[in-house]
C-alpha cells in the first residue's frame, strides 16, 4: 500500500511514478469507503485525485500556498497534508471540516465553502508574501462551475493587470453541480474541442481558395497556421485578461501534469493551467451521475413513507401556482436540484431560469423581471443570498420590485457547517425597508405563505430548513394568510414563548412537557418576522411579565431583537432608540435630512425632555 507511506507532500516526492499511479487509486477507494459512511462531496473530490497528486509532487506547502475554489473537491488534499489518520471524522461533530479551514490545518492557505473566492484569496496572498519578502508560489484551483461566477473575473482582472506570477489552475469538467451553463462553459467547450479554431481555419481556407486558386492555397498553408494560431489563440479570453494560457491538458495524466506544472511554476507572471477532468473519475456511478454523487448522504437502509423535504412542498406548490399563472417564473443560481426548480424546469422550461453561481445577477435579473410584470421566484439558499444582499436592497426593496425569495437551508444545515448555515437572514433582511420577512412553522404553512408572497405584490422572503417537514397531511387549497398575523397556538398564563420557524414545534413539545409539572405557557407561531403582529404583542406585553423568544438565526439583529426593539421603548421604559426610520430615505440636504430622523440636536433634545416630562407616552 503506497497510501501508507504517505502523510505529507514531501513523501511524495520520493515516489516513483508507477507508485503515483498506485496512490491514486488507493486514495480513490479510501474517500468512497469513507465519503459512504460520512457523506459528504464525493464526485468532486474523485475528479481532482490526480490533480491533487501532481500538485504536491511539484509544489510544497505550506511554503508554497494552493487555494481550492468552494473546497468541495478538498478530500485527496486533506488526506496527503497531515489528515490522513483523522479523514474517517470527515464532516463529524468534532472532526474535521468538509471544507478547507485555515484553523484546521497549516496546510489549508485559505477557508472556502462558497464558490469563486480563491483567485481573489490566492491574489491578496502572492502580493502579501511580496510585501512580507516571503518565498513561494500561490496556485487558486478553480472549478469550470465557480469560473461562472463575477468575482473569479474581478479577481482575474486584478491580477492580469497586476501581472504578479500567479498560478490558476481551471478543472474543467463540464460540471457545476448539474450541467454546467452559459456562454463561459460553451467558451470553455470550444477551447477543448476546437471549434473555434476549427470554424477559424474553415473560413481562412474558403477565402484564400476563392482569391488565389487551389495552387496558392497549397503556399499558403503553413502560413495559415501561423495566422488562424495568431488571429485565434486557443484561452483567447485568459489572455486577453492578461494570463498566459497553457492547456488545455489531461487532468488525469499524473505525468503531463507533473510536468506542465514544472514548466509552469518557473514562468513569470500570470498563467492560467486548462485542466481537463471527469468529475467521479474511477468510481462508474459517479462517473454516470456527477450531479447525483455531487453531495451524497451516508448510505443507510432506505427508509419508507418519509415526510417530504421543504424543498419538495416548495418545489410542488410552485408549480401548483404557475399552472394557473404563467407570470410566474423560477430563477436559480446554479442549484437546480438542490433548490428543487429542477422540476418546475421540467414543466415550464420556458419561465425557468439557471443563471450560474451568480446570485448577484440572480437578484437583480429577478428585479428586471418583475419590472416588466412578472412574479420571479428566486429559489436559493440562506447562505448564498448573503452574495446578493446589495442587490435585495438597491434593486429589489428600494424599487418595491414584487421579488419572492424562496430561501431553502435557512437555520443550521449540519455536516456543511459554519460556511453553510443559514444563520442570518432573519436579521440581514428585517433591517430593509419595504420588504416582508416570513418563516413557516411546517411544510403546509410553507405552501400558504409562499402563496400569499406571490400574490402580495410586495418584495417577500419566505425562509425554510434543510430537511424533511413533519409530515402535515396536505389537504388545504392554497390560502392566503395575512400579513403581519401570528398564530396563538397554546395558551398557559405564566409564561409565552414567540416562536418562527423550525422552533415553533419544539415551543410546543416543551409546553406540553412543562404542563406535566404545573407550568403553563401560551405558545405563539410567529411566521411574519416583519412586520411584527404588534397588536398582538401589545396584547403579550400587557398579560405576561415573562417573554421568550426563540429562533433558528442567530439573535443578534433577528426575531428576538426585533422583539426587543419593539418592546423595550414602549414597556421597560428605559431604553429609547433613535435613528434612521424603517424606510428608504429620499435625496436632500444632509443636514435637513438629519433633522428630520430626529438625529440632531434639537431631535436629541426634543426627544430627551418629551421622555423626562412623560410627555411620551407609554403604550
Ligand atoms: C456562492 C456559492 N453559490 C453556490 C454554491 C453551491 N455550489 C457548491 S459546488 C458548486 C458547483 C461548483 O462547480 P465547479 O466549480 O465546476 O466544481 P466541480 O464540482 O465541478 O469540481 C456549487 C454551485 C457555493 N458553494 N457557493
Ligand atoms: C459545496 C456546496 O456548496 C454545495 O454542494 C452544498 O454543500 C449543497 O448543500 P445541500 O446538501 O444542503 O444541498
Ligand atoms: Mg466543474
Amino acid at each position: 500500500m503506497v497510501l501508507e507511506k504517505v502523510n505529507y507532500p514531501e513523501d511524495i516526492k520520493k515516489l516513483t511514478e508507477e507508485e503515483l499511479n498506485l496512490l491514486a487509486d488507493e486514495i480513490r477507494k479510501f474517500i468512497i469507503s469513507v465519503v459512504e459512511r460520512t457523506g459528504g462531496h464525493l464526485a468532486s473530490s474523485l475528479g481532482v485525485v490526480e490533480l491533487t497528486i501532481a500538485l504536491l509532487r511539484v509544489f510544497s506547502p505550506p511554503k508554497d500556498e494552493i487555494v481550492w475554489d468552494v473546497g468541495h473537491q478538498s478530500y485527496p488534499y486533506k488526506i496527503l497534508t497531515g489528515r490522513k489518520k483523522v479523514f474517517h471524522t470527515l464532516r463529524q461533530y468534532g472532526g474535521i471540516s468538509g471544507f478547507p479551514s485555515i484553523k484546521e490545518s497549516k496546510y489549508d492557505a485559505f477557508g472556502t465553502g462558497h464558490s469563486s473566492t480563491s483567485i481573489s484569496a490566492a491574489l491578496g496572498i502572492k502580493i502579501g508574501k511580496k510585501l512580507k519578502g516571503e518565498e513561494g508560489h500561490v496556485i487558486a484551483v478553480i472549478g469550470d462551475g465557480a469560473l461562472t461566477a463575477g468575482e473569479a473575473y474581478e479577481g482575474l482582472n486584478n491580477a492580469g493587470q497586476l501581472g504578479e506570477d500567479l498560478i490558476v489552475i481551471l478543472n474543467d469538467n463540464e460540471m457545476s453541480i448539474s450541467k454546467n451553463i452559459g456562454a463561459i462553459s460553451n467558451y470553455l467547450t470550444k477551447l477543448t474541442t476546437g471549434e473555434s479554431l476549427r470554424k477559424a481555419k474553415e473560413r481562412l481556407e474558403n477565402v484564400t481558395k476563392k482569391l488565389f486558386g487551389e495552387k496558392v492555397y497549397k503556399g499558403l498553408k503553413r502560413v495559415e497556421d501561423l495566422i488562424v494560431k495568431g488571429l485565434f489563440p486557443p484561452g483567447m479570453l485568459f489572455e486577453e485578461l492578461g494570463f498566459r494560457y497553457v492547456g488545455p491538458i489531461d487532468g488525469h495524466d499524473i505525468p503531463t501534469l507533473i510536468t506542465t506544472l514544472n514548466n509552469v511554476s518557473k514562468l513569470k507572471g500570470p498563467t492560467l493551467v486548462h485542466v481537463l477532468t471527469k468529475k467521479g473519475k474511477g468510481y462508474a456511478p459517479a462517473e454516470e451521475r456527477p450531479d447525483k454523487f455531487h453531495g451524497v448522504s451516508p448510505k443507510s437502509k432506505k427508509k419508507e413513507n418519509l415526510p417530504p423535504t421543504y424543498t419538495e412542498v416548495f418545489s410542488k406548490t410552485l408549480i401548483e401556482i404557475a399552472e394557473s399563472d404563467s407570470d410566474v417564473v423560477g430563477i436559480t443560481a446554479a442549484m437546480p436540484s438542490g433548490t428543487g426548480l429542477d422540476r418546475f424546469k421540467e414543466r415550464f422550461p420556458e419561465r425557468y431560469f439557471d443563471v450560474g453561481i451568480a446570485e448577484q445577477h440572480a437578484v437583480t435579473f429577478a428585479a428586471g423581471l418583475a419590472k416588466k410584470g412578472l412574479k420571479p421566484v428566486v429559489a436559493i439558499y440562506s447562505t448564498f443570498l448573503q452574495r446578493a444582499y446589495d442587490q435585495i436592497i438597491h434593486d429589489v426593496a428600494l424599487q418595491e420590485l414584487p421579488v419572492i425569495f424562496a430561501i431553502d437551508r435557512a437555520g443550521l444545515v449540519g455536516e456543511d457547517g459554519a460556511t453553510h448555515h443559514g444563520a442570518f437572514d432573519l436579521s440581514y433582511l428585517r433591517i430593509i425597508p419595504n420588504i416582508v420577512v416570513a418563516a413557516p412553522k411546517d411544510e403546509e404553512e410553507l405552501r400558504h405563505l409562499l402563496y400569499t408572497a406571490i400574490y402580495s405584490g410586495k418584495p417577500f422572503a419566505v425562509r425554510y430548513p434543510r430537511g424533511r417537514g413533519y409530515g402535515i397531511p396536505i389537504r388545504e387549497p392554497l390560502k392566503k394568510i395575512d400579513i403581519g398575523t401570528w398564530e396563538v397556538l397554546r395558551e398557559g398564563k405564566d409564561l409565552v414563548i414567540l416562536a418562527t420557524g423550525w422552533p415553533v414545534y419544539q415551543a410546543l413539545k416543551a409546553a406540553e412537557n412543562l404542563e406535566k409539572i404545573g407550568l403553563n405557557v401560551t405558545v405563539v407561531n410567529a411566521r411574519f418576522v416583519k412586520p411584527l403582529d404588534e397588536k398582538l404583542l401589545n396584547q403579550i406585553a400587557r398579560e405576561f411579565k415573562l417573554i421568550v423568544t426563540v429562533e433558528e438565526n442567530v439573535v443578534k439583529g433577528g426575531f428576538g431583537s426585533a422583539v426587543n426593539e419593539y418592546l423595550a421603548s414602549w414597556y421597560t421604559g428605559r431604553v429609547f432608540n433613535l435613528g434612521l426610520p424603517d424606510k428608504f430615505i429620499e435625496h436632500g440636504n444632509q443636514n435637513l435630512l438629519r433633522h428630520l430622523v430626529g438625529i440632531d440636536s434639537e431631535g436629541i433634545e426634543k426627544f430627551a425632555k418629551d421622555i423626562l416630562t412623560k410627555k411620551v407616552l407609554q403604550k
